[in-house]
């Protein structure tokens, strides 16, 4: 970072140091800053990109907290019992070093029938995660549990599972309505329309294997088709609270013979505004004793187990996979912060996301509606998702995202929870967001299933605040300057040259002529104009600088040395405005002061730096 010293003036009689010496200066710590940049990681993530680490490294450091209830005894599932004492035969049998390693979370050892078996080996599902593991025996045998583990962990199979399997082989099977007109007997409640979507997918896969109907009702859609379904009668009812609430006003929906009701990401739920909706929907059901509830999310905050003691039974079972474990994000994620001022970031998240999304999906959060409309304008090939969007174009959009029709989705945090799209590589929050619950969920948008994934958290300097988020997250971030276009134009150059290698030779003649023209025209080498060609083939016309300070492109960051404490911004504006004209100082950007309050920094266009170098001299 190109430095001003100013202890001359402000302590008398030293003489200015040489203007040149700072020359050299900037120039080396430019490249230093240069050298910090992430091109490098494009390649090793691009290497890594497929490699999957198991869930169960992460919950091998869980804990079983009994914080909200009595913590689950994790025993082997049931089916698993017998089979260990089987298997003490087969120990003498086979000699112990051939024997297979077994999976204990097998989904055979379970008692999942074979219907949902097929469809799990289906979906590639041989194995079930931990959550799902520990929760499994308690939900089949029809008890109350509030379920946590972090996000991508597989809560929806977690009581999906289950449940499907106490409709149809166990304990809710005998209540189970059946025939034309059927009530419910499951009930799922959840904050997002697009999360109901999504677990209303997963019980109509699951259930449609062992001829269970599933319905989804959710606002901004039409009544009819959720009504004719409904009258048709359905085992499961998926949706928002606030749409199941007026089926059940309208008749729609009869809740008598209900046995299973699942509040999803319950603190969303309850958070949103959702819990007057909530607590008419549970009430509805006349005997509580004779139904199950189960509450599941990746975050828990005090005041949500404070309510859920209200809606679930006092012998509650709880299965919490984070505890009080430091670490309340996703351990499969990288989490990163980068300093960028708000008007940097149309031109910086392009480049984030040449590195660190690898060609895959990238969601973008932002605070407002406003915001991400603004910002899937500004980025080419990026669209929109919030609230104020028609639900039908929300679901165009999503299905465009989910199937790569696009790779970039601006949304705020109609998005953060639950959504669960194949190969999301890449979190851009703009600013850190209020509560630490949103920085867990959106950040778990990636690094699902066992997959890795990055989170870039932007904030300004001069503005926002990310120490609550990493405190109470437990997040260690890693800090970065902005990548520098410079070396991003590097790492695509390399790309661009490799493409040319490969295109045949049959485009020689017709473009022979007119290169040897330009050569022998252009004033430039042979090597000069070849540089300009890949350049041009790589999408680049020309490298600006960028900032350390707040990412802004064409603008350099400086370090303004006072050698005794700088009291305030205005102190060090004061100390410009004695050897810069007022406009120049007017045009200084994000000044900030030093952690030591020795000095100041401070971002200058680019084409100021001499006069902001030179000026204590004139
Ligand atoms: N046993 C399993 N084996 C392999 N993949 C699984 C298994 N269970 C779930 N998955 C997959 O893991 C992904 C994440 O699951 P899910 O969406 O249920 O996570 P979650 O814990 O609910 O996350 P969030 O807290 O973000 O809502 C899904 O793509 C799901 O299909």
């Amino acid at each position: 970072m190109p430095s001003i010293d100013v202890s001359d003036y402000l302590l008398a009689g030293t003489t200015p140091k040489d203007k040149k010496e700072k020359k050299k200066k900037l120039k080396s710590e430019t490249l230093d800053d240069a050298a910090d940049s992430p091109t490098t990681e494009k390649k090793s993530k691009k290497e890594s990109k497929h490699k999957k680490r198991k869930a169960s490294d992460d919950e091998d450091r869980s804990e079983t907290s009994s914080e909200m209830g009595e913590p689950v005894n994790v025993k082997p599932p049931k089916s698993e019992e017998k089979s260990k004492k089987k298997s003490k035969k087969a120990k003498v049998e086979e000699p112990e070093e051939e024997k297979p390693k077994e999976d204990p979370n097998a989904v055979l050892k379970f008692r999942i029938s074979a219907p949902l078996r097929a469809k799990l080996k289906e979906n590639g599902i041989e194995s079930l995660f931990p959550i799902q593991a520990m929760t499994f025996d308690t939900i089949l045998d029809g008890l109350d549990l509030v379920g946590r583990a972090r996000t991508g962990q597989g809560k929806t199979l977690a009581f999906v599972l289950p449940v499907l399997e106490s409709l149809t082989n166990g304990p809710a099977k005998a209540f189970r309505k059946t025939g034309y007109g059927r009530p419910p007997t499951v009930i799922v409640l959840l904050p997002t329309r697009e999360l109901a979507k999504q677990v209303f997918a997963d019980f109509e896969a699951y259930g449609g294997a062992v001829g269970l109907a599933a319905c989804c009702v959710y606002g901004g859609s039409p009544y009819g088709a959720q009504e004719s379904k409904l009258r048709r009668g359905v085992d499961v009812v998926i949706g928002t609270p606030g749409r199941i609430k007026d089926h059940i006003e309208r008749g729609n929906i009869d809740l008598s013979t209900l046995k299973v009701r699942i509040l999803d990401e319950a603190d969303e739920m309850l958070r949103m505004g959702f819990v007057d909706d909530v607590e008419l929907i549970l009430g509805k059901v006349k005997d509580v004793s004779k139904v199950q509830t189960l509450l599941f999310s990746a975050t828990l905050p005090s005041w949500v187990k404070g309510i859920s003691s209200r809606f679930l039974k006092p012998d509650k079972k709880t299965v919490d996979l984070v505890g009080n474990e430091k670490m309340k994000a996703s351990t499969n994620v990288r989490h990163i912060v980068l300093p960028c001022s708000s008007s940097a970031r149309s031109q910086l998240i392009p480049d984030i996301i040449r590195c660190y999304s690898s060609g895959g999906r990238t969601i973008i959060f932002t605070e407002t509606k406003e915001a991400a409309s603004g910002l899937a304008e500004a980025l080419p090939g990026a669209r929109a998702l919030h609230g104020d969007i028609q639900q039908g174009q929300r679901e165009v959009t999503l299905a465009g995202f989910r199937s790569g029709k696009f790779l970039t989705l601006v949304a705020t945090n109609v998005a953060a929870r639950g959504l669960d799209i194949n190969d999301v590589q890449l979190i851009i929050q703009c600013e850190p967001p209020r509560d630490v619950e949103d920085y867990i969920h959106r950040s778990g948008r990636t690094g699902r299933a066992g997959n890795s994934g990055v989170a870039v958290m932007l904030y300004d300097p001069r503005r926002s605040n990310f120490s609550k988020i990493e405190r109470e997250s437990g997040v260690k971030f890693e800090h970065i300057s902005a990548p520098q276009p410079l070396d991003i134009a590097k790492a695509v150059g390399q790309d661009a040259a490799e493409m040319i290698t490969k295109i045949s030779d049959s485009v020689i003649p017709a473009f022979k002529s007119v290169a040897e023209e330009l050569l022998n025209t252009s004033g430039l080498s042979a090597v000069d104009l070849l540089a300009k060609a890949l350049a041009k083939a790589a999408g680049y016309t020309e490298i600006k600088k960028r900032s350390l300070l707040s990412s802004m492109e064409n603008h350099v960051t400086v370090l303004l040395e006072a050698g005794k404490p700088i009291y305030s911004p205005s102190f060090a504006f004061g100390v410009l405005r004695r050897f810069l004209p007022e406009e120049k100082v007017e045009s200084v950007k994000g000044m900030a002061l030093t952690a030591d309050g020795n000095g100041a920094v401070f971002d200058v266009a680019a084409e100021d730096l001499d006069l902001f170098l030179a000026g204590k001299c004139s």
